[in-house]
């Protein structure tokens, strides 16, 4: 099962839980999260197996294409009110678009863009990402498209046998419940996810 760890900043713990081997490591660059890496952030170096993805709400594509060469990642991830305008444009900037989508009822999963992956999260009102908290997965049944999508929300290591046998689920995506402070990851309970992975 691919994992992705999200809301990463801190260069040791980086380097700590990039050694443990996520296929995908997360980097916020929303101002309004707790998370948020800041305008200037370059990532440091990864090992190869892991990709580094550009989190955004709401960013300006001209902006995601130059962030993505200074700092240094080719997978991007929308929370906002992208569309597939957006979706193409950074794919034709050589970009990879992970599209994520707050699922609160089925009609969340009445989906029409073509990003590379869907990223399925919880909704909770006017919330983007790292709520912490699980969705109904069972909607996930009504999910029929052949777009591979990363299952996110609240998810710990205790969850990876729940779910990892959902038709069409690509990969696991874990933030805020493996934290010890925002941004911050702690390094025993993602040995402990990798242990149930
Ligand atoms: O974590 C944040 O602060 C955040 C802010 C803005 C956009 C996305 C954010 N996080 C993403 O939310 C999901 C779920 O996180 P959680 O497990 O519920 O904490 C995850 O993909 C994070 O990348």
């Amino acid at each position: 099962m691919k994992w992705k760890v999200c809301g990463m900043r801190e260069p040791e713990n980086i380097q700590e839980v990039a050694a443990l081997g996520p296929d995908f490591m997360g980097f916020i660059w929303a101002p309004k999260s707790p998370r948020y890496v800041g305008q200037d952030f370059v990532i440091p170096a990864l090992p190869e197996k892991t990709k580094a993805v550009g989190v955004f709400v709401n960013e300006t594509t001209d902006n995601i294409i130059a962030l993505s060469k200074n700092a240094g990642f080719s997978v991007v991830q929308l929370h906002g009110e992208e569309g597939q305008i957006e979706i193409e444009a950074l794919q034709a900037a050589g970009l990879q678009v992970i599209k994520a989508i707050s699922v609160g009822s089925v009609k969340d999963l009445d989906l029409s863009d073509k990003p590379n992956f869907y990223l399925f999260d919880t909704k909770k009102g006017a919330q983007v990402g790292g709520t912490g908290e699980h969705f109904d997965w069972s909607l996930l049944t009504q999910y029929k498209l052949d777009i591979p999508y990363i299952l996110a929300g609240g998810l710990q290591s205790g969850d990876v046998e729940k779910v990892k046998d959902f038709p069409g689920l690509y990969a696991l995506d874990f933030n805020s419940k493996l934290e010890i402070r925002p941004g911050f990851k702690d390094v025993e309970q993602v040995k402990e996810l990798v242990k149930q992975l």
